[in-house]
């Protein structure tokens, strides 16, 4: 499954804050996408995932135009993963991550053995099993994010797109989510687009990555191709030393 992406633009009321965007983002690649505040990078994943609605161009998910497959049909097909996820009401975990089983469960019907196993799947593949039984709203900022990876895994989609999903995380967890992330695409086949502020760890992790800058495309293409001094500065101001060694790409400032 594929998503192409074709002169895309979007503003908000009048504001335009993404200009003719072209892309392609291919089955079984991790895709990092990076770029300074404010680039449009949830913007443009909110596109991607059907949260907004297009203004002008094409998004073509395997062959069909996003705006107009249904919303179930979509959310078979693509998991989104949302930067922040504010819950008031005290829900209990393993039921949130049984939330990502919506598609699939029909009207007025329980959920079925399906549902609870791909539930029970994705809370040991996340490493979660302590957390199943608690409140939502009692979790800390990256406890929450961890849990709202694993209901995107119950949903069972090809395709995963995460907005900053470990920005919140601390180093211990960063590595195990993006290793995870990493292990869905070389594993299942899956295709992540993650939205990333670490650059090391795209430089180190995404196959590919595309680079906004003030809503339009910078560069986009092979990570070790895109990611070098020249458009780092060109994107964020800023001079950077690259150390390469045989395991780990640094960046220092
Ligand atoms: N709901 C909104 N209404 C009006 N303008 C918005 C809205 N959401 C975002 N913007 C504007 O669109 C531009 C792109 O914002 P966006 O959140 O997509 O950037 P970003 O690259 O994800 O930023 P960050 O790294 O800070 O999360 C910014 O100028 C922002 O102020």
């Amino acid at each position: 499954m594929s998503i192409q992406v074709k002169s895309l633009d979007y503003a908000y009321d009048h504001k335009k804050v993404l200009h003719n965007i072209n892309l392609t983002f291919e089955k079984g690649k991790f895709y990092g996408i990076l770029g300074p505040n404010g680039s449009g990078k949830t913007t443009l994943i909110k596109l991607l995932t059907g949260l907004l609605d297009h203004q002008q161009g094409e998004i073509i998910l395997n062959k069909k135009k996003m705006n107009t497959i249904p919303r179930k049909a979509l959310a078979k097909q693509i998991a989104y993963v949302p930067q922040m996820f504010n819950v008031k009401n005290a829900f209990l975990v393993k039921d949130i991550i049984l939330m990502g089983r919506h598609p699939y469960i029909k009207r007025m019907h329980s959920p079925s053995l399906e549902d609870y196993k791909k539930v029970e799947e994705a809370i040991a593949e996340t490493n979660i099993e302590p957390l199943k039984d608690r409140f939502i709203n009692e979790l800390s900022g990256g406890e929450t994010q961890r849990v709202i990876i694993a209901r995107a895994l119950a949903q069972d989609t090809e395709i995963i797109i995460l907005d900053e999903p470990i920005s919140q995380l601390d180093i211990h967890f960063q590595y195990e989510i993006i290793k995870f992330l990493k292990k869905l695409c070389y594993e299942k086949n899956k295709t992540i687009i993650a939205s990333l502020h670490d650059i090391g760890v795209a430089l180190n992790y995404c196959e590919e990555v595309v680079m906004l800058k003030e809503g339009s495309i910078k560069a986009q293409g092979k990570t070790k191709d895109i990611i070098t001094q020249k458009t780092i500065e060109e994107t964020y101001g800023l001079k950077v030393n690259m150390i390469y060694s045989n395991h780990y790409h640094y960046i220092g400032w």
